[in-house]
């Protein structure tokens, strides 16, 4: 780490100086105040360490100069008379720690490895955050349109309250950012809001997930583990594809949803949390309740307030906007909507996008990745998706019948669609079976 040591005493400036650096970190001693907050204005350092008493500028101020100059670093308080005022200031400026002369060595080379894993687990924490940012943009819910202005609108009116929301809508639409949204403009806006999957995890660990266990709970419950319903409390959680819950667990979650108490796996005590529900699905879940895949008495718990998000189709004026909206995660060289060509904004409009957004913002990304310097043109989007593609390989491979044209276009469509033949079905018009008639008719053909 780079430390900038300030103290008037000599003979501990040489010591620190050297040991520290024995240790792998680069030191700046300073005399005093002055030189420290002018060190401080010059480059930049991963931690302060100073001493309260020294003649001019007190340690105290160093400090309090040194939250503004340097948010990020982190300041350790050393003081041969430590008095109340003094460490009443530290702690106004959230020093790391507040050490008494005579210190041992030991203990200031173990603050610093502490400071060092703190800043670690800050810049962890803010790559990751800039990794989101760059996957699921700002959490701004672009669309223009009368369809967005509704569900805006909507959410305007069910944030402040503690109602639960079920948000309704098909793949890749937006209802997580919808969720983030309700969120963000409710009154637990500063506390946590914490996501599941409800599909993406076995039925023997979603439990543990959403409630935590205890150790030796199970086989593998090595350690003790939080719950989600735990690390949400405050906040808000979302339960992502609700539908997609086993029945047992269908039961839990709304014994949990009405008394407000957890309880770990192979925990005999409960715990109150207080937590706002948040779930999502792209299933029915009405026909589920008449299938007996869902439990009647759930769904009216959770369903207290729709939001219903309109696929990209219905609302073919958010497309443009929403591709640069999009495009501007890869590239910030983007200024709008000319950002594409026209030929490249007319494959985009006649596209279904059965992915809905999703599936625009990774035709988005790859078209970025392709193109060197914008505007984007209908060659730079994804080989299977644009109809000039298409065309163009129609032309080259020579003539072709109208069978051969149509099993191509299928092919494109199931390539396209990562070999999901229903996708591709809905996005060509035809029905799953007539899909699959062409194709092993082709088949047959060619054996
Ligand atoms: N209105 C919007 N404005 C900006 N970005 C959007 C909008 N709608 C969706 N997105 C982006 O599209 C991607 C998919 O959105 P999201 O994950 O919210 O969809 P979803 O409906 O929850 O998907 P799934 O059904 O698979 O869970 C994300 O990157 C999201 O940021």
């Amino acid at each position: 780490m780079h430390v900038l040591y300030a103290d008037d005493e000599t003979t501990l400036q040489t010591l620190m100086k050297n040991q520290l650096e024995k240790l792998g970190h680069s030191v700046v001693v300073c005399p005093d105040g002055e030189t420290a907050v002018a060190a401080l204005e010059r480059e930049p350092f991963d931690c302060l360490i100073v001493d309260l008493d020294m003649p001019g500028m007190k340690g105290a101020e160093v400090i309090q100069r040194a939250t503004k100059i340097r948010p990020d670093m982190e300041s350790v308080v050393i003081t041969g008379k430590p008095d109340l005022q003094s460490a009443l200031t530290a702690i106004e400026n959230h020093v790391f720690a507040f050490v008494t002369k005579p210190c041992s060595f030991k203990q200031i080379k173990s603050l610093l490895s502490e400071v060092y894993h703190r800043l670690s687990r800050s810049r962890r924490l803010a790559a990751l955050e800039h990794r989101v940012r760059q996957t699921d943009g700002d959490g701004q819910l672009v669309g223009e349109g009368e369809a967005m202005d509704r569900v805006r609108r909507v959410i305007e009116k069910v944030a402040p309250t503690d109602s639960t929301v079920m948000i309704r809508g098909e793949t890749g639409c937006g209802k997580e950012l919808v969720a983030r949204a309700v969120h963000a403009a409710s009154l637990r806006a500063s506390e946590p809001m914490v996501s599941i999957n409800c599909g993406a995890l076995p039925e023997n660990l979603i439990e543990s997930e959403l409630f935590g266990h205890v150790k030796g709970a199970f086989t593998g419950a090595d350690n003790a583990r939080v719950g989600l319903f735990e690390v949400a409390d405050g906040g808000t959680i979302f339960l992502d594809e609700i539908g997609e819950l086993p029945l047992t667990m269908q039961a839990k979650l709304l014994r949990v949803l009405e008394t407000g108490d957890i309880r770990r796996l192979g925990n005999n005590q409960s715990k109150r949390v207080d937590v706002r529900v948040i779930c999502a699905t792209h299933r029915d879940l009405e026909k589920m309740v008449q299938e007996d895949q869902f439990r009647e008495d759930l769904m009216f718990r959770i369903n207290t307030f729709e939001v219903h998000v309109p696929a990209l189709r219905e609302r073919p004026e958010d497309i443009m906007p929403l591709a640069a909206h999009l495009l501007r995660r890869h590239r910030s060289d983007c200024d709008g909507a000319d950002c594409f060509t026209d030929e490249a904004k007319s494959e985009l409009l006649a596209h279904k996008w059965p992915g809905n957004v999703r599936e625009l913002a990774n035709v988005v990304e790859h078209a970025a990745i392709l193109c060197d310097k914008l505007p984007i043109d209908a060659e730079h989007l994804p080989r299977h998706f644009s109809r000039r593609q298409l065309r163009s390989e129609i032309r080259d491979s020579g003539p072709m019948t109208i069978r051969e044209m149509e099993l191509l276009a299928i092919e494109r469509a199931v390539e396209r669609h990562g070999g999901d033949k229903k996708t591709a079905a809905e996005e060509l018009g035809i029905s799953v079976k007539t899909l699959y008639n062409k194709l092993n008719s082709a088949e047959e053909k060619a054996a």
